[in-house]
């Protein structure tokens, strides 16, 4: 990959090595192992797939991922959550908000939901995620019908009424730049799975969103062999 100039990152100009699709090596061989999936997924009696949680920030994307992590534990079955702003403290400290950042974050966190979908696991994945194409990219990654894409469409107004970590506001004060809604997009997906969306100007409970997800998975097969 060629080194090219990213956004700055917390004021600071850095360079990043644009690795996303352009393998740097050549001499590499697939090596398979003796267990594959299915084994795995007949010991887990469920099957791997990514549950894709995409939204605004404040749109209630981290509980969602983790009241369904719960739901499953209880129903016995293994999950595993991926989050935005934890993720961002490890695997993407490396990364900012630009957009070849966001989309590079997005990139390495399709492969490892993918990992962990084939490690038998339901992967659930928490990122604002805001341009569809890298969502798409990730969509690529997974066998039909395995990448479950969860749309939390939930207005700006609520969210930013929300605005737990007071984010929104110090956007708005121009004290934050490219923020997701209020000066960088966020592109709503056109063919998701489930969509989640105010009635009447009034949430679903985080365990009602984690209901329609538990009964779109059990309809798909995925909490059996
Ligand atoms: N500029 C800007 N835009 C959006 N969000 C920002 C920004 N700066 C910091 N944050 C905080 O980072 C969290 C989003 O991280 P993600 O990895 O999910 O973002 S992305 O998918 O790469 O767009 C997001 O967390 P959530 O509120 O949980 O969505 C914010 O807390
Ligand atoms: N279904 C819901 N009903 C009511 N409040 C919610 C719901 N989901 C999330 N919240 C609240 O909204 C705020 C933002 O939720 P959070 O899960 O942190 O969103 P995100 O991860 O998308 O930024 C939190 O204070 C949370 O308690």
């Amino acid at each position: 990959g060629r080194p090219v100039q990213c956004g700055a990152h917390r004021g600071q100009p850095r360079v990043l090595e644009m690795s996303s699709t352009v393998p740097k090596s050549s001499n590499i061989f697939w090596h398979d192992c003796p267990v594959g999936k299915t084994d795995r997924q007949n010991l887990l009696k469920q099957k791997g797939c990514v549950v894709w949680i995409t939204g605004l920030s404040g749109s209630g994307k981290s509980t969602l991922a983790c009241t369904l992590g719960r739901e499953l534990h209880t129903r016995g079955k293994l999950a595993y959550v991926l989050d935005g702003d934890n993720l961002r403290h490890g695997l993407n400290k490396d990364l900012g908000f630009a957009a070849e950042d966001r989309a590079e974050n997005i990139r390495r966190v399709g492969e490892v939901a993918k990992l962990f979908a084939d490690a038998g696991l339901v992967c659930i994945a928490s990122f604002i995620s805001p341009y569809r194409r890298d969502r798409e990219s990730c969509r690529a990654l997974l066998s039909d019908g395995s990448f479950i894409e969860v749309f939390l469409n939930m207005s700006l107004e609520l969210c930013e009424a929300r605005d737990p970590k007071g984010l929104y506001k110090l956007a708005r004060a121009g004290k934050i730049k490219g923020f997701t809604g209020i000066d960088d997009p966020y592109e709503a997906p056109l063919n998701c799975e489930i969509e989640i969306k105010e009635v009447d100007g009034v949430c679903p409970s985080p365990s009602d969103m984690a209901a329609q997800v538990i009964t779109y998975l059990e309809d798909k097969g995925f909490l059996h062999e």
